[in-house]
């Protein structure tokens, strides 16, 4: 039977003295998914993590794994593994005794530890790396490593503080996928914390904006993405435009924004400010020539359409959008 591993936090709230660092957050993490903590420094994504692992106290609420309460269960009775930002391996031990370490402390038999550690090491394609020290690997390794020896506790959540920020930007999306596969294969809880609004979107099921030690809003990347419900989340998670409109500030993607050279209903005048090559597309910056010359849109338009009929810093042209591509947002 496939154990429950989903996670929730009620009215979870963590002070430091006088600093709040998460303000009461309500939060379902379903079993066997890949939830991503996101949101700029200091929001309160590390302290919600170390929460769930038991690495910090709770100020008060509570958090279930699997539909117990494990809020003042010591770590190691959690049923979660934490891998951390730097893989803080043993630099004396090899690659295998750093995976086996934890049975070792358990009093399992060495046979016992180093079958289970090389089957996990093989997960993670590093057996044959086994007997390295961590100073012979490169970073990507170590962190294969660090996933491995995470995994040797048996966890049903894994709790990733930023695993990718030490790489590479190349070995990083590639990780970044191995990482998602692992979590599909291995069938439990993954809990990411990033301040990468892509890495987000590419891994995760649920995505968790965080801002000022609350949460502004969860959802699937594409819920998000699409239908930001703040000007927080749009501006956080980019390539949107936050235009005031009558009925309050709304939200345009810069891909649905449209650019014409005459006027159609409903489009504002708009001052051509920059242009920027991008490969695919063109990155069009516009200031609303009613709005102030320091309000700036961005239009993202389809290299061949730009190259068509090509747009220069000066020209005025008129921005229009669908009205289904507005979204309303909370002030
Ligand atoms: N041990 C501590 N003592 C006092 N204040 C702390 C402590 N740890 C974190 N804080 C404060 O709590 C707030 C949230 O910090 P936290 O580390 O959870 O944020 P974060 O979103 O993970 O940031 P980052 O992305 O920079 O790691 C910040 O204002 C931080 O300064």
């Amino acid at each position: 039977m496939v154990q429950d591993s989903s996670l929730v936090l009620t009215a979870l709230v963590k002070r430091y003295g006088d600093t709040v660092a998460v303000a009461g957050i309500d939060l379902k993490i379903p079993s066997a998914s890949y939830c991503c903590l996101l949101g700029p420094s200091g929001c309160g994504k590390t302290s919600t993590l170390r929460m769930i692992a038991g690495h910090e106290t709770v100020s008060s609420g509570e958090i279930l794994l699997g539909g117990k309460y494990i809020t003042r269960s010591a770590p190691a009775d959690r049923g979660t593994a934490m891998m951390f930002q730097s893989y803080a391996l043993f630099p004396h031990l090899s690659v295998l005794d750093n995976v086996a370490f934890s049975w070792k402390m358990r009093g399992r038999s060495e046979a016992e530890r180093h079958k289970r550690a090389r089957e996990l090491l093989d997960l993670v394609s590093m057996g044959a790396l086994a007997q390295r020290l961590p100073s012979q690997l490169s970073g990507g390794q170590q962190q294969r490593v660090a996933l491995a020896r995470a995994l040797m506790t048996e966890p049903r959540v894994l709790l990733l503080d930023e695993p990718l920020s030490a790489l590479d930007p190349f070995l990083r999306v590639q990780m970044r996928a191995e990482l998602k596969r692992w979590q599909q294969e291995l069938g439990f809880t993954f809990v990411h914390v990033t301040h990468s609004q892509e890495e987000a979107m590419a891994l995760a099921d649920q995505v968790v904006v965080m801002n000022n030690a609350r949460i502004e809003q969860a959802g699937s990347p594409r819920e998000v993405f699409n239908a930001p419900r703040s000007e927080f989340v749009a501006r956080f998670m980019g390539a949107h435009n936050v235009i005031d409109s009558p009925a309050g500030p709304i939200a345009v993607r810069a891909d649905r924004l449209a650019l014409h050279r005459t006027p159609v209903p409903d489009a504002r005048e708009v001052a051509v400010r920059a242009v920027e090559y991008q490969g695919t597309c063109v990155l069009v910056k516009v200031s609303p020539v009613a709005g102030g010359a320091e309000t700036f849109w961005t239009a993202s338009v389809p290299d061949a359409v730009f190259d068509a009929g090509p747009l220069a810093p000066g020209e005025t042209v008129y921005a229009s959008w669908p009205a289904r591509d507005a979204h309303a947002l909370v002030a």
